[in-house]
């Protein structure tokens, strides 16, 4: 039985960060699925520079992701219930907790695993692992 992941994120300006995640989740099973949220759901952040569809084409396009879809407008469980994951993999610094969401899964009767990836450390001085980072930079150097 193939086992699907669910990666979930913003993923604006793609960085190394973004790789080792998409990595980590992959190898939590044999297929991945990652959910670009949709701008106007990024509410705990800068909202993202790139439109929803771009964002999305960026992600299916990197090795460790079979699939890449723009999030539900307003259930985010929607997305769960059509893939129905064996795992869904946490960024490293989600906002989410895990527990509140195997809670929802539970709820919806999903069987679901829920676990967290790992950060991806900086190998070199001014390497940028953070969108955010990435932004700054570019106000900084090009204003
Ligand atoms: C299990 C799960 C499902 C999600 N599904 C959606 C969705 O369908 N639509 C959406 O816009 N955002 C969805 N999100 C929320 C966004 O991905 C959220 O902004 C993201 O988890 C936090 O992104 P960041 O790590 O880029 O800050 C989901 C998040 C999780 C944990
Ligand atoms: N340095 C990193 N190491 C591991 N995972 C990362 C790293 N940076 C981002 N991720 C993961 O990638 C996913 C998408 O993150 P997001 O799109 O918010 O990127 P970001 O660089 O964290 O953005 P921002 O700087 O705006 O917070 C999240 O699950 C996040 O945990």
């Amino acid at each position: 039985m193939t086992a699907r992941v669910v990666a979930q994120g913003t993923f604006d300006l793609l960085h190394p960060g973004h790789v080792h995640y998409l990595r980590e989740a992959k190898a939590m099973g044999d297929e991945l699925h990652v959910i670009v949220a949709r701008r106007e759901n990024v509410t705990h952040k800068a909202q993202p520079i790139l439109p929803n569809r771009q964002r999305r084409d960026m992600v299916a396009a990197l090795d460790p992701v079979d699939e890449a879809r723009v999030g539900h407008p307003d259930d985010i469980f929607a997305p769960i219930e059509e893939i129905e994951p064996s795992v869904i993999a946490l960024g490293y610094d989600q906002h989410h907790d895990a527990d509140a969401i195997a809670a929802q899964l539970a709820e919806r009767g999903l069987d679901c695993a829920v676990r967290r990836a790992s950060a991806r450390e900086r190998r070199y001085d001014d390497e940028l692992l953070s969108t955010g980072a990435i932004i700054d930079r570019i106000l900084d150097q090009r204003e």
